[in-house]
């Protein structure tokens, strides 16, 4: 369904380029979950960006079903860390949700979707609320609700739960896993937190550090009903992690006194 061919991304030119990507090849199939790691300024960001268009690879490409990516596709939503950018402060939670439909379905499929989707992250009751009325953990179930009712068939998500508690972060990872089984959504996942990328995915990206390159990618062998205890005891969830870790950890910059 995705496809990432021989991608590169340079920002800049001359003495001031920085190269981010140094070259990535991979392929993402229909209706799985893969989470993308690695070390701090590996690219995760700017490959996400440029999967939805936002900015054009250097060389190489990015296609979805063949189609070769060069805006923003309609099929694609994004979810970022920062929710309080994301929302508009001056919308209602209804609106917010609905605005990336207004203008291109009927306004009674999209209060529909709105109730819809509001229900499936428990929001049913903050319609006519106000973002700011919120908290944290609730704005960020609003942004990932815009996205559900959007319906995407492939779904973007920028560390979109490194701000939020460590409670609040495992009902939003167990929420994100129930909506991509019902919607059979494609998710492309960045994170900094392996346990979570373990926990979430069908499949893990490790990308090398900057200018970047698939160190491996790891399949998860997990059952696919996940449960924050029970997943988290398994062996195997434990030898995932430590492989991961292993690949993205740092050599220490204090040397060890002789
Ligand atoms: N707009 C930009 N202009 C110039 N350089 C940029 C720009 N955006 C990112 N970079 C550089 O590209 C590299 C990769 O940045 P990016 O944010 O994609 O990494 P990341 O893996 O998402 O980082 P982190 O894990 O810290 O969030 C870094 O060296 C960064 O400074």
């Amino acid at each position: 369904m995705l496809k990432v061919t021989n991608m590169t991304k340079t920002y800049g030119q001359g003495s001031k380029a920085v190269q981010a990507i140094g070259g990535l090849d991979f392929e993402v199939g229909e209706g799985r979950f893969v989470s993308i790691v690695g070390p701090s300024g590996a690219g995760k960001t700017t490959l996400l960006k440029c999967l939805c268009g936002l900015l054009k690879p250097t060389s190489g490409s990015v296609a979805v079903d063949g189609v070769p990516v060069d805006g923003p596709p309609e099929s694609m939503a994004l979810v970022f860390q920062d929710y309080r950018a994301s929302l508009m402060p001056w919308f209602t939670i209804e609106r917010n949700v609905g605005l990336p439909l207004e203008g291109r379905v009927h306004s009674s499929e999209i209060r529909k979707r709105v109730d819809e989707a509001l229900e499936a992250v428990g929001l049913g009751h903050c319609h006519k609320q106000y973002p700011w009325q919120l908290s944290g953990g609730m704005q960020q179930r609003v942004a990932i609700a815009r996205a559900v009712a959007y319906r995407p068939a492939i779904l973007l998500m920028d560390e979109p739960f490194a701000s939020v508690d460590a409670q609040t972060r495992a009902d939003l990872e167990d929420l994100t896993l129930s909506i991509q089984r019902n919607s059979g959504a494609t998710v492309l996942f960045v994170t900094h937190d392996v346990d979570e990328a373990v926990y979430l995915s069908d499949q893990v990206i490790v990308m090398s550090s900057a200018p970047s390159t698939v160190r491996q990618i790891v399949n998860i062998d997990l059952p696919r009903d996940r449960d924050q205890v029970t997943t988290k005891s398994e062996p195997q969830f434990a030898g995932h992690r430590r492989d991961i870790l292993t690949m993205i950890r740092r050599p220490s910059p204090v040397q060890p006194r002789q």
